[in-house]
């Protein structure tokens, strides 16, 4: 049995990204940027009015001015701007040659042909060539997420073709002859399948999709028919165990994956296995709902983050207790399903019950683990790691 950090060790170096695709823009949100990406050109273009109003030539203000003719935006301002003489104006729109400040149509008295400007602002009104980024100057850099502020800036730099990575593609087998699916009356000695509903939320949360999700019997030819293709990420639900029906081991085996390893000094999850067979990765996870939860968070999200590029989460806050169940200790490295709340701009944790990892029940509401490492203190001050952001601060 290896540590967990030992375990997280052994995905990080045996996991890499799912490769690189190139997307139209409509498709890319989400992606993870395979390239650093500079500016084309000089940012704004050309100087360019930031107000409605008159621009002048030179910069002699107080004045009046002789208005010689507009530039909306999207014109070229073809008239140079002598002393004296003043262009109407329009936000975004391009300084003609001469122009020397943008007064706002508010601190001016149009008359006729002639605008007087008494009172001005400090403020030029001018984005200035450049001012914004220059031709090789880096506006993005790989390994970025692309939200909607990213795909901004690809539409302003042209760049509508972005390589990102290419997200995995993942194959989702749960396995067991008790299983029926959630739309079923479940028959003596049967249940509901909540894995393949659990992983599936699990890895949506993570922007990744399970494209293929089965239920099969504990039948070792039928689990590795099932098993085979060119997937990129392999997760067999149940198995795990070395009861006589657990095959989870033997499927990977057969199918000429290497065990990296089988069992995690972990509490609940103890008999995670995780395997490669060249670039494809493989899991199986033991088979009680609360196992699932906690070795994805700790274990399976590290190979996820990593065959899709996204930055790792795996940072603990040093949180107080506030009530709920009494933390147990136990030789294992334990993860409680816990709620953190804020109170008064403050964090706190409350480990929620769970008598068994098999009660899917106590996973209502949880956005955190505790982690009590074996001797550890299990009261007072306890390593939180956050899952999502408690309501009262998202
Ligand atoms: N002799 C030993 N027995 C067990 C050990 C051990 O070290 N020695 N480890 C225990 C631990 S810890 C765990 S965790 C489980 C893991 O078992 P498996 O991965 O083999 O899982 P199963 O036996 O298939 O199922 C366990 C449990 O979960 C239920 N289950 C399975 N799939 C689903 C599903 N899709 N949806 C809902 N519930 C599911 C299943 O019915 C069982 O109740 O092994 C211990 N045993
Ligand atoms: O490791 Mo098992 O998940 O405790 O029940």
């Amino acid at each position: 049995m290896i540590s967990l950090e030992e375990a997280r060790q052994k995905i990080l170096s045996h996991v890499g990204n799912a490769g690189v695709i190139e997307v139209g823009l409509a498709d890319a949100w989400g992606g993870i940027l395979a390239e650093q990406l500079v500016a084309d050109a000089y940012y704004p273009t050309a100087d360019r009015s930031t107000m409605d109003g008159y621009v002048i030539g030179g910069d002699e203000v107080p004045g009046t001015f002789h208005v010689i003719g507009e530039i909306p935006a999207g014109t070229f301002p073809e008239i140079p701007l002598g002393k004296g003489e003043a262009l109407r104006i329009f936000t975004g729109a391009l300084i003609p040659q001469g122009g020397g400040r943008v007064v706002m149509q508010e601190d001016v008295t149009r008359d006729g042909d002639h605008v007087s400007i008494k009172a001005f602002s400090e403020n030029r009104f001018i984005r200035e060539k450049g001012s914004e980024a220059a031709p090789g100057d880096v506006v993005l850099e790989k390994g970025t997420k692309l939200g909607g502020a990213e795909l901004a800036i690809l539409a302003q730099i042209g760049e509508v073709r972005p390589k990102i990575l290419r997200k995995p593609v993942v194959r989702h087998i749960a396995t067991g002859s008790e299983l029926v699916a959630p739309d079923q009356i479940p028959g003596r000695g049967e249940i509901r399948d909540t894995n393949s509903n659990l992983l599936a939320g699990l890895f949506k949360s993570l922007g990744v999709e399970i494209s293929d999700s089965r239920r099969v019997a504990d039948d070792p030819q039928a689990i590795s028919e099932i098993a085979e293709g060119d997937w990129d990420l392999l997760l067999i639900s149940g198995g795990a165990s070395v009861g006589d029906y657990d095959f989870g081991a033997e499927t990977l085996k057969r199918l000429g994956f290497t065990i990296h390893f089988d069992k995690v000094n972990l509490r609940p999850g103890k008999p995670l296995i995780f395997a490669t067979r060249g670039n494809q990765v493989a899991f199986v996870i033991p088979g009680n709902p609360i196992s699932h939860f906690v070795s994805f968070h700790v274990a399976i999200r590290l190979a996820v983050e990593r065959l899709a590029g996204l930055p790792c989460h795996w940072n603990f806050l040093p949180l107080e207790i506030r009530g709920g169940e009494p933390l147990r200790p136990d030789p294992r490295d334990s993860f409680w399903v816990a709620r953190v709340s804020v109170e008064d701009g403050k964090l706190f944790v409350t480990p929620k019950s769970w008598s068994t990892s098999g009660n899917t029940f106590s996973l209502a509401g949880t956005n955190a683990l505790v982690r009590v490492k074996s001797g550890a203190p299990a009261d007072g001050v306890v390593e939180t790691l956050l899952l999502d952001l408690p309501e009262s601060i998202a």
